[in-house]
């Protein structure tokens, strides 16, 4: 048996909660959009509004059809605001100390019937769980980047993850017109499990000297028909999500061979952060990306 999802609340309105909202919105469903900075909030319905004008631009979408969608965003200053949501998608910063205030203060705003879920890349989803009022109607969907284009989200059941929570979840997935897969509540599920080591082994190739930025970069995509090269796609992802990332993997499986790399460390130390800060393995701040070294 499932809850059919009409209305969704989303906390952290950037790269990810942007995308998760619009491809609610397309689907037909009422979206409520939150972030404690409201520049933030701002900021992420300007991106919905360029995103939605390149699919105008190209055709895929009509004019008429892209104001109803943006129509279906409102913002939502506080939590109160999210009462009359079925769902809500926490998609806040990876950080497990952040989220844990986000459930804690959340969940008293909400009805007792409302989903809460995490788009978390790597947290254990019962220790989130742990935070809220409801771990039986807790749930990960993990949404890829960049939202609109990738067709798999993973969902992961915590311990106490009810089956109507999952099963609605599921049907969620399905009415945006995704494919969804199950993990099982490991460290980093198994998209971030695989990929996030490559990108961590590609970062060490470059801070051992085996090949520039570009080099790994080009080897990458041109070697193994990757679309991005990994410290292209370190960048776009972000290289704090990236550390949080390795930081789980490395503490939750208690391998060596999860160590964050020291120059990912030193990256995210001067908040060279990737293409949302403009500067990662590239600088963005010109016409074209420059490698930074
Ligand atoms: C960290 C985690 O927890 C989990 C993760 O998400 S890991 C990251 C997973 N994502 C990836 O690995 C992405 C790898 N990269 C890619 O697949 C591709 O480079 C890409 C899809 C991002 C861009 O593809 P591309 O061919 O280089 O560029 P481009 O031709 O501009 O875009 C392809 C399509 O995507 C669309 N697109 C690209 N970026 C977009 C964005 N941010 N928002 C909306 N649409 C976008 C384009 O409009 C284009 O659509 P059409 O084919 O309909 O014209
Ligand atoms: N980037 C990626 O490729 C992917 C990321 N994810 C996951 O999605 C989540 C979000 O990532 P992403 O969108 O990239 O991160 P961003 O840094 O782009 O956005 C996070 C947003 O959350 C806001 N935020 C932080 N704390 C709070 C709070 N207490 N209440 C409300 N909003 C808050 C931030 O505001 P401020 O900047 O002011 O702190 C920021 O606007 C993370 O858990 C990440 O691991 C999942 C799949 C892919």
């Amino acid at each position: 048996m499932h809850m059919e999802i009409k209305r969704v609340g989303i906390i952290g309105a950037g790269q990810m909660g942007s995308g998760i909202a619009q491809v609610c919105a397309t689907a037909g469903l009422d979206v409520l959009l939150n972030d404690r900075d409201p520049a933030r909030l701002e900021n992420g319905l300007t991106v919905i509004e360029g995103s939605l004008g390149r699919l105008v631009s190209k055709g895929t979408l009509s004019e008429e059809d892209s104001a109803q969608v943006r129509s279906r965003i409102v913002s939502a200053r506080d939590f109160a605001a999210l009462e009359p949501c079925d769902l809500v998608i926490e998609a806040a910063t990876e950080n497990e100390a952040t989220k844990r205030e986000i459930f804690s203060s959340l969940c008293g705003s909400l009805r007792p019937e409302t989903f809460v879920a995490t788009n978390t890349s790597s947290i254990s989803i019962t220790r989130l769980a742990a935070a809220t009022d409801r771990p039986e109607k807790f749930i990960g969907i993990h949404f890829m980047n960049p939202v609109p284009v990738m067709q798999l989200v993973e969902l992961i059941r915590g311990i106490a993850t009810e089956d109507t929570t999952y099963e609605s979840a599921k049907a969620f997935i399905a009415k945006l017109g995704k494919t969804s897969t199950m993990s099982e509540d490991f460290p980093a599920f198994i998209v971030n499990r695989i990929l996030l080591p490559m990108i961590n082994e590609a970062i060490y190739t470059l801070y051992e000297g085996v090949g520039s930025v570009e080099s790994i970069d080009t080897a990458m995509r041109l070697g193994a028909n990757h679309p991005m090269g990994p410290l292209q796609l370190a960048d776009f992802i972000g290289l704090d999500t990236c550390l949080s990332v390795m930081q789980v993997l490395y503490e939750g499986l208690a391998d060596s061979k999860y160590r964050p790399c020291p120059l990912l460390v030193k990256y995210v130390e001067a908040g060279w952060l990737g293409r949302k800060a403009k500067r990662g393995f590239y600088d963005y701040r010109g016409p074209t990306p420059i490698p930074t070294r």
